[in-house]
C-alpha cells in the first residue's frame, strides 16, 4: 500500500484486544493497512486476550505497563487502538504510557479527511470529525475551527457570563455542526432531485459496491472507456484505501442501443465508525436505489472472505437489502493458476484489466437488468414510417425485411416499448 503524497512517516505501536472473535487477526491486519494509508509505520503490535475492555484503561493494568516498556524500547510516541475508545480510556492510556493515543475511529476519519476532494465529501467528513470530538473535549483544549467551513470565527464569539471554556468550545462545535449540516442538506437535496430525474427516465441503475481497494473504480473506468456516453469521464482509481469518497454515475450505451446507469461509490471497511456512516448516509445509500448490485471482491487478497463478510454487514447497516447481486472475484490475473474469465451463475472470476472479462460482466449484467425485455416481431404499415425510425433509434433491431404489407422487424423491446407497439405485434 502506498500513497503519492510525500509526508513524514510516523512510527506507531498497534494495540488490540482479542476477545475470541474470529475476525480479530484480520482486523489487526486491516488496522495496519489503515495505519499505513495514514502515513504511519507499524513498529510493534501489542495484543491482550480479554473478554471485554477494561472500562478505565482498555487493556488490563499490567499490560499498560508492558505497553509503556514496548514504546520506550522502540522509541515510539504514538499508539493506534483497534477499537473506538472512550475519552477516559484514551486519557488513562496516555497518562500510563506517555504516548498519544489514536483510536480506530479517529484513524479512519483522518484518512477520509485526507482523501476528500469534493465539497460534499469534505462536509461529510467534517461533520463526522466534529461529532467525534464533541464528547472528547477537554478543559485544556484550544479549539481551532477551520474558517473555511463557516460557522467558526467571527460569527460566533459570544460567551455567556460564567460559561466555562469547555462549554464555550462545546457550543462552538455544536454551532459549526449545524451550519455544516445545513449546507450538506442543500447538496443532498440537489442530488436527490437528480436521482429522481434519472428514475423518471426509466433507465436501470447498476451499483458497484464492495470492500475498499477491490477494483470498483477500475471496473467502472474499463466499462466507461468502452461504452461510456462520454468516454473521457473516468473516475479516480488508485492502489490506496478509500481512493473514492463520492458517488459517480455514468451512462453506458451498449452497441445494440440498450443503456443503463452504472455508479461507483465509497468502499467499505470493517467497523466503519457510526458517525461516519451517518454523515455519509446519502453517499452510501446510492446502492439502495439500484436495480442490481455488483459486489467487487479482491480475489488476490488472502482475506477476501472476511472482506465479503464486511461488505454484507455494511450493506445491512446502511439498510440495503433485497436487491439482486452479482459477485465479481476480481484481480484473477494476480492469482496463480486461476482460470478467467469464468462464470458460475451469478459469480464471475475475472480481471478488471481484461477485455474478455468486461464482456462477460456486461453479458451478465444484461441478463439481469434486461430480463423483462420482450423479444418479438412487429409489422409496421408503410404509412407509419416514423415508427420504423423510432425503433431503429431506440430499440434493438435484429432483422428488418420489407414485405407487401409493411416493414417486418424482429426486435427486443423494453416493457414500455412493448406496450406502445402492442398492436403491431405478429406473435
Ligand atoms: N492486477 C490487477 N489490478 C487491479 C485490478 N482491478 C483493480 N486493480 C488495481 O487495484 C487498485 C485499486 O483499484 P480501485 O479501482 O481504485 O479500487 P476501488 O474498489 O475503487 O477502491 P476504493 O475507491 O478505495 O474503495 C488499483 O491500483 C488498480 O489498478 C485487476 O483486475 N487486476
Ligand atoms: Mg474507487
Amino acid at each position: 500500500m502506498y500513497d503519492n503524497e510525500q509526508s513524514p512517516v510516523q512510527p506507531v505501536v498497534l494495540v488490540g484486544l482479542d476477545r475470541g472473535n474470529e475476525q480479530f487477526e484480520y482486523q489487526m491486519i486491516e488496522l495496519a493497512n489503515l495505519a499505513s494509508a495514514n502515513h504511519m509505520e507499524v513498529s510493534e503490535v501489542v495484543t491482550q486476550k480479554l473478554d471485554r475492555p477494561n472500562s478505565a484503561t482498555y487493556f488490563g493494568k499490567g499490560k499498560i505497563e508492558e505497553l509503556a516498556e514496548v514504546l520506550k524500547v522502540a522509541d515510539v510516541k504514538m499508539i493506534v487502538a483497534n477499537d473506538e475508545l472512550s475519552p477516559s480510556q484514551i486519557r488513562n492510556i496516555e497518562q500510563g504510557t506517555g504516548a498519544t493515543v489514536m483510536d480506530r475511529t479517529a484513524l479512519i476519519l483522518d484518512i477520509f479527511a485526507s482523501r476528500a476532494k469534493t465539497r460534499l465529501a469534505k462536509l461529510q467528513v467534517q461533520i463526522a470529525q466534529l461529532q467525534y470530538q464533541l464528547p472528547r473535549l477537554r478543559t485544556s483544549m484550544n479549539i481551532r475551527l477551520d474558517q473555511q467551513t463557516g460557522g467558526g470565527g467571527g460569527s460566533f464569539t459570544s460567551r455567556g457570563a460564567g460559561e466555562t471554556k469547555l462549554e464555550t468550545n462545546r457550543r462552538l462545535i455544536e454551532h459549526q455542526i449545524s451550519v455544516l449540516r445545513k449546507e450538506l442538506a442543500e447538496i443532498e437535496a440537489d442530488d436527490e432531485t437528480r436521482r429522481a430525474q434519472r428514475t423518471k427516465q426509466n433507465i436501470k441503475n447498476v451499483a458497484l459496491i464492495g470492500y475498499t481497494n477491490a477494483g470498483k473504480s477500475t471496473i467502472m473506468n474499463g466499462l466507461v472507456k468502452r461504452f461510456g456516453e462520454n468516454q473521457d469521464k473516468l473516475v479516480f482509481q488508485a492502489d490506496m484505501l478509500f481512493a473514492t469518497l463520492e458517488t459517480s454515475v455514468r451512462k453506458l450505451n451498449l452497441p445494440d442501443k440498450q443503456s443503463f446507469l452504472l455508479s461507483d461509490t465509497v468502499g467499505f471497511v470493517s467497523q466503519l465508525p457510526h458517525n461516519l456512516v451517518a454523515a455519509f448516509r446519502a453517499t452510501l445509500a446510492e446502492a439502495a436505489q439500484a436495480d442490481l448490485l455488483v459486489q467487487v471482491v479482491d480475489y488476490a487478497d488472502p482475506h477476501y472472505q472476511e472482506m465479503m463478510e464486511t461488505t454484507q454487514t455494511t450493506l445491512s447497516e446502511i439498510g440495503v437489502g433485497g436487491i439482486p447481486m452479482i459477485t465479481i472475484y476480481n484481480k484473477a490475473d494476480l492469482r496463480e493458476s486461476t482460470v478467467y474469465p469464468e462464470r458460475t451463475g451469478d459469480i464471475l472470476t475475472l480481471s478488471a484489466q481484461d477485455d474478455a472479462s468486461l464482456d462477460l460482466l456486461i453479458a451478465t449484467i444484461r441478463e439481469h437488468i434486461f430480463a423483462d425485455h420482450v423479444q418479438t416481431t412487429l409489422l409496421i404499415p408503410f404509412d407509419q414510417g416514423q415508427l420504423v425510425s423510432d425503433l431503429n433509434e431506440n430499440a434493438t433491431v435484429h432483422e428488418l425485411t420489407y414485405t407487401e404489407n409493411g416493414t417486418e422487424m424482429s426486435v427486443t423491446l423494453t416493457p414500455a416499448q412493448a406496450g406502445r407497439y402492442e398492436q403491431y405485434r405478429l406473435d
